[in-house]
């Protein structure tokens, strides 16, 4: 029974919904490689009974997983967890996959920040937990659909200073379901870029309600004041970041479809009752005390947008 390969999903959203209807519908049949997924609500019901559909640019798939439950007792062994929750709920999915972690399970958290990493990395051992991190603007639409209207999609995954055996399976078996997947040696510099061009633009395009080119155009100075003290944390905390990670970021973030936005502020704007805050700017505006680094950027939008949250959200320029 515990011959194939069991790859379990946690937090079926735009982005673990993505991966994982990949991964499903690929690995379906297969005699060496399960998916399972841990998902919830109106989400899993239908999951069980139509399968998870994804959308992507010019294509659709519907993805059957071998098991789909809101309850870890039903995996109860896996080969690799790989975790997509919103920051908001990590700590009880930690809490309750630890049922099911053993010695040889190996965590990939796609969250956006590094707490979820640092969080994992406390309970679980260092080398049990891998970082990770992907680029996407993909979005639950309804119960049983997620769609990632553009197709962009990249993951990045490992450990610092070694690509092993492990980890290179592990980017074939994503790849072979269509998933553009890298297993990195350098990961602590790629999930920290990314880190600070989605906490930037996270913090920017909430406070002032407009999309990654709305903020660029018109708040080019706020914006490179954020990535400027996001990236002095990085190096405090001993991140090899390049001299020209600032310019790097800026450029990045040009790049990006004007009219989209960050996931955090779709949730401000959409009024959800819990949203990316702390993980986007508060681990920012802590991690500066601790670090002796100013932040009077983050603090500034972190402290108009914790009282402009929920309900009460209205951006600057909304
Ligand atoms: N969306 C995107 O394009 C991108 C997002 N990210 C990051 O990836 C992470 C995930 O984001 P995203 O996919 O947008 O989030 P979503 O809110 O779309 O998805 C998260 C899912 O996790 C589910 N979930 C949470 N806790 C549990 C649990 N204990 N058991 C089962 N299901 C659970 C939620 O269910 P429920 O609805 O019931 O709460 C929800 O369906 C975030 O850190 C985000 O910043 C990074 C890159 C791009
Ligand atoms: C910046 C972006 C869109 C890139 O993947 C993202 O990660 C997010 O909004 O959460």
């Amino acid at each position: 029974m515990k011959d194939k390969k069991r790859i379990t999903i946690v937090g079926l959203g735009g982005v673990g919904g993505f991966y994982g209807g990949l991964l499903a519908h690929q690995y379906q049949d297969s005699k060496e490689i399960e998916i399972c997924f841990i998902a919830r609500g109106k989400h899993l019901e239908t999951i069980k009974e139509k399968g998870l559909t994804v959308l992507s640019k010019d294509s659709e798939v519907v993805g059957h997983p071998s098991i789909a439950t809101s309850q870890w007792g039903d995996i109860e062994h896996t080969d690799y967890i790989i975790l997509a929750t919103k920051g908001y709920d990590l700590s009880q999915t930690i809490e309750d996959m630890k049922s099911v972690v053993g010695e040889h399970t190996v965590i990939i958290p796609l969250l956006n920040g590094v707490e979820a990493y640092e969080q994992l990395r406390e309970v679980f051992g260092t080398s049990r937990v891998w970082q990770g991190c992907t680029y996407m603007v993909s979005r639950l639409k309804e119960a049983g659909v997620i769609d990632n209207p553009s197709g962009r999609q990249r993951i990045l995954f490992g450990l610092d200073g070694q690509v092993s055996q492990e980890m290179k399976d592990l980017e074939t078996i994503l790849k072979t379901a269509g998933v553009h997947a890298e297993a990195t040696s350098s990961i602590s510099k790629e999930v920290w870029e990314k880190y600070i061009l989605v906490s930037s633009s996270a913090m920017a395009t909430a406070y002032y309600d407009s999309s990654f080119g709305g903020v660029m155009e018109h708040h080019p100075e706020e914006m490179r004041q954020l990535i400027t003290e996001a990236s002095a944390i990085s190096k405090k905390k001993g991140v090899a970041l390049g001299e020209d990670v600032v310019e790097v970021i800026i450029e990045r973030l040009k790049a990006i479809p004007y009219k989209s936005t960050t996931s955090m502020h779709s949730d401000f704007a959409a009024f959800k009752e819990h949203n990316e805050l702390g993980i986007m700017g508060g681990y920012m505006v802590k991690q500066g005390i601790a670090q002796g680094v100013e932040t009077p950027m983050y603090k500034k939008m972190c402290n108009y947008l914790v009282v402009h949250s929920g309900e009460k959200y209205v951006g600057i320029e909304g």
